[in-house]
């Protein structure tokens, strides 16, 4: 795939009619392309950036740009990767696209109205499709390039899951760390323990069972777990797209409060209704069980998490994220160290540790640690976006016994960024197994700033310190 320079596109994106609210997260907006058939807009979406305290500027986008495309594609792969094209837009145009939105944005996030001062936004490939392949992303890429391509819906019914997967590693120790808290920082895994803070703060109701060691360690049993876990609560680290339509999500991600059976309950009618699993009579009617429901409730959400897990297994993803994770060798407690000292600030006065190791460093070797912290920080706040489809809904018959062979022997994976377009008889698949087509990207590459590494230091000690205390019956995460 060919990587595109930073180039301002003038790229006509039609009026801000055609543009539908997609979803958002602190920064940005997303709207998908709905306008009339369009070779260049059809199957992308449009991000917008919102308001910020710093304010945005070209400068600071192109460096993102920069960022994403140089430095986190690399790192992660180009195929998951999908940076997309700056282009030009004016105030006009985003004032009424920030009007036309307005009804449609969470309440709770429609206070931080549009950046209409930026005039640049990004075109990228819409994640929650199947349908805009290679020759459509080349296109995007290609400015003089008019061929038509028939835009086909061969990818009808797709689901799509997005995952914040957060942090995959226990840190390594290091003599400078807080002994106080060293023996639970080296056991228990960080978004483990800060679902204890955030308990504390109010902004979840319920401990996670999710957690993120589970979804890295590579073992599919482990992995699929974490998954039906993470469906059971899913806080801001799922959200699922029906067609593209944001379906479901948790409290923290804008979605209602529900219980661990309403949320499998809700995902598996979501699997019915996308044609992922079969609608049977006991599927569908025999609501009058309850039982009966939640029983098939759960074994749907087996299926899904069974249908993830296989596709990572088959991906680099989550082992190119962890790797990118890594370049957090000294941990916060090494690199706020570094920080203070580079900035003349205080050095981390309430620690037990010994500094020798950080003291013997140059301040350019200092600079560069930082540097890679600052990279894992993007990492460890990434979301993978999966889209998938069925050739045929699947019986959830034995869904809660799917195990790695059985997954083999049933389906056939189609990564759809290895279809050439042109080239149906791949499409096809095995006749007799259910073809699964699916599309891997990762999103919210952001650079994070330096100067939040004063908090990221107090954040750490604050959910260790608050674990320790709060903790009888420590599980460890391994
Ligand atoms: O620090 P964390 O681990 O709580 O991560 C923050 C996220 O909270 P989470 O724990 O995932 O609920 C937080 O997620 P929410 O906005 O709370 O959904 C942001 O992603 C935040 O990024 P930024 O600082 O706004 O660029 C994230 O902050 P960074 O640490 O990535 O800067
Ligand atoms: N290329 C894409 N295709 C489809 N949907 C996307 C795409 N990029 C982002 N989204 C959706 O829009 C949401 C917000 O996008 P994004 O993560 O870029 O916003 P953000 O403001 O940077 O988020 P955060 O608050 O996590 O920093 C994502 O969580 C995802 O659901």
């Amino acid at each position: 795939m060919t990587k595109i320079s930073c180039d301002i596109s003038n790229i006509d994106i039609g009026l801000p009619e055609y543009w539908t609210y997609k979803g958002e997260g602190a920064m940005n907006i997303v709207l998908s392309y709905n306008g009339p058939q369009n070779d260049k807009l059809d199957g992308l979406v449009l991000r917008v950036k919102k308001l910020s305290n710093g304010g945005s500027n070209l400068e600071k986008e192109i460096e993102l740009y920069n960022f994403v495309s140089k430095v986190m594609s690399p790192l992660l792969g180009d195929k998951y990767v999908f940076p997309g094209i700056m282009i030009n837009v004016t105030s006009d145009f985003l004032e009424k696209l920030d009007y036309l939105i307005f009804n449609h944005r969470p309440t709770k996030r429609s206070v931080i109205r549009l950046d209409t001062n930026l005039t640049t936004a990004f075109l990228i490939v819409d994640l929650t499709r199947l349908d805009n392949t290679p020759t459509q992303i080349q296109r995007l890429h290609n400015k003089n390039n008019n061929n038509n391509n028939n835009n086909n819906n061969k990818f009808s019914k797709v689901i799509c899951i997005e995952i914040k997967p957060k942090w995959a590693f226990l840190p390594k120790s290091h003599k400078y760390m807080n002994k106080e808290l060293l023996d639970m920082k080296l056991n228990k895994c960080r978004y483990c323990m800060h679902q204890e803070l955030k308990l504390k703060e109010g902004s979840i109701n319920e401990i996670s069972s999710y957690c993120p060691l589970d979804l890295f360690s590579g073992d599919f049993e482990r992995q699929k777990q974490s998954i039906v876990n993470m469906i059971h609560h899913p806080q801001n680290n799922l959200k699922v797209y029906c067609d593209g339509v944001l379906s479901f999500t948790g409290s923290l991600g804008g979605g209602m409060e529900r219980n661990k059976s309403t949320n499998s309950n809700l995902l598996s009618s979501l699997l019915i209704n996308s044609n992922i699993v079969e609608g049977g009579y006991d599927n569908i009617y025999n609501n009058s069980n309850k039982d009966q429901q939640e029983e098939n409730g759960e074994k749907n959400i087996h299926l899904l998490s069974s249908i993830i897990s296989s596709i990572l297994q088959r991906e680099t993803i989550l082992e190119n994220i962890k790797n990118a994770q890594l370049y957090d060798e000294m941990d916060i407690e090494g690199i706020y160290y570094l920080y203070s000292k580079l900035n003349g600030g205080e050095v981390n006065s309430n620690s037990s540790g010994d500094y020798e190791e950080l003291n013997k460093l140059t301040d350019e070797e200092a600079k560069e640690k930082i540097d890679r912290f600052m990279i894992s920080c993007t990492a460890k706040d990434c979301s993978i976006m999966i889209s998938f489809n069925v050739d045929i809904p699947i019986s959830n018959n034995n869904n809660n016994n799917i195990n790695i062979d059985t997954i083999k022997d049933h389906f056939n994976f189609i990564n759809t960024i290895d279809i050439d377009d042109n080239d149906d008889t791949i499409i096809i698949g095995n006749s007799n197994k259910t073809t699964i087509h699916y599309k891997i990207g990762v999103v919210d590459l952001d650079t994070k700033k330096m100067n939040a590494i004063p908090k990221y230091y107090k954040l750490d000690q604050d959910i260790v310190r608050l674990y320790k205390s709060n903790v009888n019956n420590i599980k460890l995460c391994k």
